[in-house]
């Protein structure tokens, strides 16, 4: 076999993102090995770590790393400790501005229940069991990057906060074929999910994603407004295949879809654009409540490193291989504190890596 070689940015952020990087870098060696893929992995500073030694989220040298990468590995940014800066000096904004920056417009959300996890979550089994659905969420426009924002001061003095929802309908078209393709390799079902009983940047956002239904044929469109998804996701989550929506509704949505699988602690998340590197991270934050314990939950980091592997890489070998053995230490009984359920064997973060890593032999 040829060995391949991939330059890795590793970008560990904050809280726990330390804790589920460290174990996640050690299982992707040793699937290196395995498969004979050469990883070179260089950290950087990104997030709140970023802010206090050279007091910006995201440096140059950054930016410049994961462009000159062949895929991004982010763990999470923010904390309590940086909660109190102004809007655009926080750790959260070197997301908006990696993301912007590298264009990474497709935000792949996968929400897939283990069947061993079925008894892990707060919803009734007969309503979770099987689910399989795919979260498209618009990632460099809409609430998030609209003009004006900011806080302004009026003539009589009150303050007003403005945020601006805007979608170009070349942004919205470039997400909905994102949507399609996935749905027309999947289940064939898309659902598209706004707020077009209100909002006019809806109404073009189903305009524009009705246009595209007679180039994908095969697959049949439904559409959704946010709130009664929302309220969908809970009540009958089966009936989703591939979900396509904005930024905000899909930051949201998201969550909600990591509760079926028991834990946000397992859900992984792809940031894509046309081309160039991907950032790979889950889909949870820096959890400020249980960092530094070794009790965080890995699985999202190490199913990210998995779809780093998929989408950033096309190493699908490996990814199957990886994604077999998270499978596998479930079914072997090994839960983090998050999903853990009685007659399972409660593990750490460390103690989640090793046997993950332990599977893949
Ligand atoms: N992509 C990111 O970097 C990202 C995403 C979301 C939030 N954040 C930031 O993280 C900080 C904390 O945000 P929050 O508390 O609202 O959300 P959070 O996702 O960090 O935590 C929410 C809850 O889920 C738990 N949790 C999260 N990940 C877990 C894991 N892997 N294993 C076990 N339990 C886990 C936490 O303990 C907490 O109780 C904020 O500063 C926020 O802005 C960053
Ligand atoms: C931290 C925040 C900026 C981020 C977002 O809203 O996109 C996070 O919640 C996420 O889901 O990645
Ligand atoms: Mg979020």
């Amino acid at each position: 076999m040829t060995e391949r070689c991939y330059k890795i940015a590793v970008l560990p952020g904050d809280g726990i993102g330390s804790e589920i990087m460290a174990v996640t870098l050690d299982i992707l060696q040793k699937l290196g090995q395995i498969y004979a893929i050469n990883f070179t992995f260089s950290e950087a500073l990104i997030g709140g770590v970023a802010i206090d030694q050279t007091g910006h989220p995201l440096p140059p040298a950054t930016l410049e790393l994961c462009r000159a990468s062949d895929g991004i590995l982010l763990g999470a940014v923010g904390g309590p400790q940086w909660d109190d800066l102004p809007s655009h000096l926080r750790p959260e904004q070197a997301l908006l501005g990696l993301r912007s920056g590298l264009n990474l417009f497709a935000n792949l959300r996968p929400a897939k229940v283990f069947p061993e996890l079925v008894q892990a979550s707060t919803l009734k089994p007969e309503v979770i069991a099987g689910v399989d659905l795919l979260v498209v969420r618009e990632l460099t426009g809409g609430i998030y990057f609209g003009q004006p924002k900011g806080i302004f001061t009026s003539e009589t003095g009150e303050q007003r906060g403005v945020n601006t929802m805007a979608y170009r309908a070349s942004e919205i078209d470039r997400i909905g074929r994102v949507a399609f393709e996935a749905a027309q390799k999947r289940n064939k079902k898309l659902c598209s999910v706004d707020k077009a009983n209100v909002l006019e940047v809806s109404q073009l956002w189903r305009q524009c994603i009705n246009a595209l239904v007679p180039e994908y044929p095969e697959v049949t469109l439904t559409h959704l407004y946010v709130d009664n998804a929302a309220m969908q996701l809970i009540r009958w989550p089966q009936q989703f295949d591939v979900m396509v929506t904005g930024n905000l509704f899909g930051d949201i949505l998201s969550d909600e879809a990591a509760m079926l699988t028991g834990s946000i602690g397992m859900l992984p998340s792809a940031s894509l654009g046309a081309t160039g590197p991907g950032v790979f991270e889950p889909v949870h934050g820096t959890a400020p409540d249980i960092a530094g314990q070794d009790v965080a939950n890995p699985l999202a980091q190490i199913l990210s490193a998995a779809m780093l592997l998929r989408y950033g890489l096309s190493e699908a070998q490996a990814a199957d291989a990886l994604e077999t053995a998270v499978a596998q230490v479930l079914r072997r009984g090994y839960r983090t504190g998050d999903i853990y359920t009685e007659g399972t064997q409660r593990v750490g973060c460390r103690g989640m890596g090793a046997q993950v890593a332990a599977a893949l032999a």
